[in-house]
């Protein structure tokens, strides 16, 4: 094969130089000069783009990257080394920031494009290499302001300025997101991230750090070397034609496995399960009876609270078998607080465990926004500290009442015992009585030995005597025994 090309290539080039005339010769050398200078043109920029995104993100970061052409896609940024999952691969400041709104309106390409102007000029160079996508600029207000331009072609100064403008909102309506500020929201574009080429089963996960003002980019699974580093454009729990049409926007139909692949019909199938049971969710939690009378999904969750636990905890489990660790983490959002409905707070807390390390892969170890992980997991352990007592508590009081009744129980049979052995000494007592004055001993004679005889030993006296009538051996029996 290799050969076969070295054969062909360049003596074929040179037979057809000789049949062709002149001017067809002087065509192909320009054509070459063109590729030359195309080519040449093309690796300066790359040169530029690399150079800006190693400023914007740093050089321990831009280590980690690689710009390469990826295959239908542009732009794309490869992992230049192995990045292990929950890595922040970059955080990056705006390189352009709207705080007004970006509405598609002539006040937006305004602001857009004051915002370009500021930039020093190898930063509006490198801004203006950005791509732009051919749906942005067919958007319906650069189309009025490109006939409004397009009208003064006398001027071509302001002309070309016009069009510029479009150009720079057609790149700015590509690249740009919503940001979160610490005073509001806002729509910004940045340089590196706008290299992210999108897949529906995505490797990265952008959010921004309100409190450093900068967009971070986190990997959610290991990426190994020469991968393509890839975020999505659109929510992932949705089914393939509703990602496709949103897709459209930048001019692209996805073919990632997800979309092609070879598990594509299953992916499918478990997307749609996913989205159903997604706006069920969204259905149950929405406060807004207005709302929940006008748009009733397709299904809705059941009444009882485990039958709520057992979807979401199925959404869970899809998102898994998707690889969509965000959308894992989201689900997994839902179940601590159904967990502490059905009273079950140890799985309350396993779960908000698990929310809180899937959230340290997505967002990184020291920026817990207001989801809630952290605040859940103090809140769990102190009900649970709070249970825990109270159950203790509970079994002390058991404990103590049956301690209580044990008590009682036995000093019943013990008073009892007491009042039966009482009984049986007195009539031991009257029965020495009687068989010492029968004996012919006076009353006080007889209550004087009876006070001598051992309170344990008087029911043995009492049976000795039974039926003696001799006053001498009445004497000594109680004498021996007493004593
Ligand atoms: C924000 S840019 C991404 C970087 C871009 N590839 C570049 O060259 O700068 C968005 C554009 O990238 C391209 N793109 C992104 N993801 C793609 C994908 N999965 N398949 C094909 N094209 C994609 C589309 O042209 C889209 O309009």
């Amino acid at each position: 094969m290799e050969g076969d090309k070295a054969h062909q290539g360049p003596s074929a080039t040179r037979s057809s130089v000789k049949k062709i005339d002149d001017n067809s010769v002087a065509t192909m050398s320009e054509d070459v000069g063109k590729m030359t200078i195309q080519q040449a043109q093309q690796s300066q920029d790359q040169s530029i783009i690399r150079e800006q995104i190693a400023q914007a993100v740093g050089s321990e970061s831009a280590a980690l990257l690689e710009l390469r052409h990826s295959i239908d896609k542009g732009y794309g940024l490869f992992a230049a080394t192995d990045i292990k999952r929950g890595t922040c691969i970059f955080k990056e400041a705006p390189l352009v920031l709207i705080t007004h709104g970006a509405s598609e309106s002539a006040e937006t390409v305004f602001y857009v494009s004051q915002q370009v102007s500021k930039l020093c000029p190898n930063q509006r160079r490198a801004y203006r290499m950005l791509h732009k996508a051919i749906e942005s600029t067919k958007s319906p207000v650069s189309r009025i302001m490109y006939d409004k331009f397009a009208g003064i072609s006398s001027r071509v100064d302001i002309n070309n300025a016009g069009q510029r403008k479009i150009d720079d909102f057609a790149t700015f309506k590509t690249n740009a997101f919503q940001v979160r500020l610490n005073k509001g929201i806002g729509t910004a574009v940045f340089l590196a991230h706008s290299r992210l080429n999108h897949s529906c089963s995505p490797n990265g996960h952008q959010s921004c750090n309100e409190r450093e003002g900068l967009q971070m980019l986190h990997a959610t699974r290991d990426i190994i070397a020469g991968e393509e580093i890839t975020v999505t454009y659109t929510s992932l729990v949705r089914t393939w034609s509703q990602r496709a049409a949103e897709l459209r926007r930048w001019g692209f139909a996805c073919t990632c496995n997800s979309c092609q692949g070879a598990g594509a019909s299953a992916s499918k199938l478990r997307r749609e399960r996913m989205f159903d049971i997604d706006q069920a969710i969204a259905f149950d939690n929405c406060p807004d009876p207005m709302m929940r009378a006008t748009s009733r999904p397709k299904y809705t969750l059941p009444t009882p609270i485990a039958g709520k636990l057992a979807w979401v905890e199925e959404l869970a489990k899809l998102c898994g078998e998707e690889g969509l660790v965000v959308d894992q983490l989201n689900a997994y959002r839902e179940c601590p607080k159904r967990y502490v409905e059905l009273g079950k707070l140890d799985e309350a807390l396993a779960f908000a465990g698990q929310v809180l390390q899937l959230h340290r892969v997505c967002y990184g170890n020291n920026y817990i926004p207001n989801s809630g992980a952290g605040l859940w997991i103090s809140k769990l352990k102190y009900l649970i500290e709070k249970q825990q007592k109270a159950t203790a508590l509970a079994q002390g009081q058991l404990l103590y009442q049956e301690r209580l009744t044990t008590d009682e129980a036995a000093h019943w049979v013990g008073k009892k015992a007491w009042a039966a052995d009482k009984k049986v000494k007195k009539r031991a007592k009257r029965a020495i009585k009687a068989a010492a004055e029968k004996a012919g001993l006076t009353t006080e004679e007889a209550e004087t030995l009876l006070a001598g005889i051992d309170t344990e030993k008087l029911t043995v006296v009492a049976e000795k005597l039974k039926g003696e009538g001799d006053i001498e051996k009445v004497k000594s029996i109680i004498a021996e025994l007493s004593s």
